[in-house]
């Protein structure tokens, strides 16, 4: 916020400030032509220029400078209906005079705090024409002439027509205020839906190989813990099988790293087309992949196995070379019978791995206590 918009008043003071100071003119040459009627004298002509004149700009100088402006402006509108129809009272009642006013300061406070406005702007009005009418004790002379008529009309007109111009353009502030802000909600309804979709897909990210689309090594640690304890609940069985393709690094040898890359795809593809939904396939590295079968027993985890093992073999390598085909070596283990906790079923289908390996690979071996590795007994 500027500085200059700091010292600009409250927009009700601008407004009143505004519509009193036409009013004030107005009435000043429409009570003028009454009191000219009446051969008025100078005490009333004092009276006139310091009610139209001084009156409302000492009512801007208070309104502008006080800390509750709103408030400050209705009271000085009471003001406003006491005096002015102090004037009404003074005056004898002349016809169009007292109507203007009336309906003029009554309509003020309507505007601001409607129907309790009204009762209160009522009040003011009783009150001035009273004391107005008991300051001056005046004939009754509800007549006036044709200029004062003419100016009343005129008075009340312009009073109206400011009044309803006022309406318009507040109502039109809202319009836009209000589509702003439904601009703004919207365009942040968009971002949050940006971020949303942006947050999904890292989380996607994280879980997931990006060569294989599996799941990756984290999320498996994370699943298999709660699949295993599922399982215990319920007494069922679950499986786990790690798969490993053969001499793997010769296919990346002799057919290109991106042929083996293609191969690790294929594979996965293979693995994900033959699980049951409940199943989860992950990427544990390099070129070994993990399958978690949960309810599923041994024997059944046996000719998954074998139905990879047959499937993978068969498959034609991505390009020619001197590598033809090649093979996986499977080691399943089950929970309960083969190891309890999820280290210790992963280390036995580890162990039954390395003695597939042992036992000359493209084979599925099962079960059995986890067994150190010795890479060259393997490649051997
Ligand atoms: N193309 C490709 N190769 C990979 C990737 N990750 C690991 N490798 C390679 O996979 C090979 C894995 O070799 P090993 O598991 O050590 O041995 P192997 O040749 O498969 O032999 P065995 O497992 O004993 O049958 C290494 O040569 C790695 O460089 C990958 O994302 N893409």
């Amino acid at each position: 916020m500027t500085g200059k918009e700091r010292a600009r008043p409250h927009w009700a003071v601008r407004m009143n400030y505004r519509n009193r100071s036409l009013s004030a003119l107005l009435l000043l040459a429409t009570i003028g032509s009454h009191l000219s009627d009446l051969g008025a004298g100078l005490p009333a002509w004092l009276a006139l220029a310091a009610t139209f004149l001084v009156y409302p700009h000492l009512v801007y100088a208070v309104g502008k400078r006080s800390a509750r402006p709103l408030e400050t402006e209705i009271r000085f509108m009471l003001v406003d209906a006491a005096l002015y129809c102090g004037w009404v009272g003074a005056l004898g009642f002349p016809a169009w005079i007292g109507f203007i006013l009336v309906v003029a300061l009554v309509l003020n406070l309507v505007v601001f705090r409607g129907m309790t406005g009204m009762a209160l702007a009522l009040g003011a009005v009783a009150v001035g024409l009273a004391a107005g009418w008991a300051l001056a004790r005046p004939e009754i002379a509800p007549a006036t002439g044709t200029l004062t008529t003419a100016l009343s009309m005129l008075s009340l007109f312009l009073y109206l027509m400011a009044f309803g111009h006022d309406a318009y353009t507040r109502a039109l502030q809202l319009r836009q205020t209000r589509d702003r802000l439904r601009d703004n909600e919207q365009a942040l309804q968009r971002q949050l839906g940006e971020i949303q979709a942006l947050q999904t897909q890292l989380k996607q990210q994280a879980e997931l190989d990006p060569l294989t689309g599996l799941f990756n090594r984290r999320y498996l640690t994370a699943t298999m813990e709660r699949e295993m304890a599922r399982m215990r609940r319920e007494g069922r069985p679950l499986s786990l099988m790690l798969i490993d393709i053969d001499h793997f690094k010769a296919v990346n040898d002799t057919l290109g790293h991106q042929a083996g890359d293609e191969c690790l795809v294929r594979l996965a593809t293979l693995l994900k087309i033959n699980t049951r939904e409940s199943d989860v396939v992950c990427r544990w590295g390099g070129d070994e992949f993990l399958v978690l079968l949960p309810t599923l027993p041994r024997e059944a985890a046996l000719e998954r196995a074998e139905t990879y093992r047959k499937a993978f073999e068969s498959l034609p390598m991505p390009r020619g070379g001197e590598v033809q085909r090649a093979t996986l070596s499977i080691g399943v283990a089950c929970h309960p019978d083969d190891a309890r906790s999820a280290d210790a079923l992963i280390a036995a289908a580890d162990a039954a791995l390395y003695r597939a390996k042992q036992g000359g690979r493209n084979r599925v071996e099962h079960g059995g206590a986890p067994a150190a590795r010795d890479p060259s007994a393997i490649d051997a």
